[in-house]
């Protein structure tokens, strides 16, 4: 992810000192065990549980990060929003916010696996059962943050990792948004850059124009695109998003040319699906998820998940007690 409104070029970060100072802070309940990853915004550590041993991951923002309020308050919106999506099966929940010591920090279930940018690294492009399967599932957690007022703004291969059991789940709420309705956020425009990863953002995101789902429904059919290829479905001037603007002023980004992919032609109904995700208008995409769910449904002939009992989804009610029969 590259911010250029906010973030300095080269961040100080010496994880060994950031993994002692962890150790001291959250000593009486966790072992720090080993860094797990480094990213733009913070370093991920894998800590065990002192009592009942369970793994988890604990995510520190840099420190030098934190020193500027702005950035701060997005890794604290990250928790609060993160902690409110808590329960879906397809993203990764914040437990627990803290800080001291000058560390702020996540606490977050350790997901043991490999996100989906080493994974095509080492394997190669996924079967269609497979990248379908990783699409479905992440359109499902999509769907579950904007139902909750949440727009993730960051779909990336590097922010979705496939677990021990097969399940695709969704990491770093970074850069997710909010608005004041409780449901379905639409973004106004912004006058300074939006930070995001370049090659997965919407036109509109990069232009600065308001933002709805279908931002994110962009960067899932980018990452699709990826899933079915090994190939980025763009090819923008990487990590800069001057040049990335441009090119889409140049019109390089029309999708018709780069979905006439061999590895796509397999396969009859994706050009269609990849065409309305990847639309430069969002006029043209897929409204929401609950649309592009029906359509992936189609294609993989797929059953729907069975819904909830109406009852079982409201809060649940204390039972009454139970009538004894008495008998004499
Ligand atoms: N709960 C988790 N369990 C296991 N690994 C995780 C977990 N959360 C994050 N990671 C891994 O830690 C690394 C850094 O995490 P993450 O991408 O969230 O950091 P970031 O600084 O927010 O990233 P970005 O550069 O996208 O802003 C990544 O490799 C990610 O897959």
């Amino acid at each position: 992810m590259i911010d250029t409104a906010t973030q300095p070029a080269e961040i100080p970060l010496d994880t060994q000192d950031i993994a002692a100072r962890l150790s001291i802070l959250l000593a009486g309940r966790y072992l720090v065990l080993r860094l797990i990853g480094i990213g733009g915004m913070a370093s991920v550590y894998l800590v065990r549980h002192r009592i009942h041993h369970g793994l988890f991951a604990v995510k520190v923002l840099h420190p030098a990060l934190a020193e500027q309020p702005e950035l701060l308050a997005r890794f604290r919106r990250e928790g609060l929003l993160c902690a409110r999506l808590a329960g879906h099966p397809n993203i990764a929940p914040v437990l627990d916010i803290g800080e001291g010591d000058g560390l702020h920090y996540l606490l977050m279930p350790y997901i043991r696996g490999e996100d989906l940018d080493h994974l095509l690294a080492r394997t190669g492009p996924f079967s269609f059962h497979d990248a379908m399967l990783a699409t479905i599932q992440v359109n499902e957690a999509l769907l579950y943050a904007w139902n909750n007022g949440v727009l993730h703004c960051d779909l990336t291969p590097g922010n979705i990792r496939l677990n021990e059991f097969g399940q695709f789940i969704l990491v770093d709420f970074g850069l997710a948004s909010t608005s004041l309705s409780p449901k379905h956020p639409v973004l106004p425009p912004t006058t300074t850059p939006r930070p995001g990863t370049p090659l997965y953002m919407s036109p509109e995101r990069i232009l600065n124009e308001p933002i709805d789902i279908r931002s994110d429904l962009y960067a899932l059919g980018a990452i699709l695109y990826e899933l079915l290829t090994g190939e980025a479905a763009f090819r923008p001037g990487i990590g800069n998003s001057e040049d990335t603007i441009a090119q889409i002023e140049r019109n390089h980004l029309s999708p018709s040319r780069s979905l006439a992919h061999p590895l796509l032609r397999k396969h009859p109904g994706i050009q269609p699906l990849l065409q309305s995700l990847l639309a430069l208008s969002p006029a043209e995409r897929f409204a929401d998820p609950i649309k592009l769910q029906q359509a992936l449904r189609t294609l993989t002939h797929y059953p729907p998940a069975p819904s909830l009992h109406p009852e079982i989804e409201s809060e649940p009610q204390p039972t009454p007690p139970r009538r004894r029969l008495s008998f004499r």
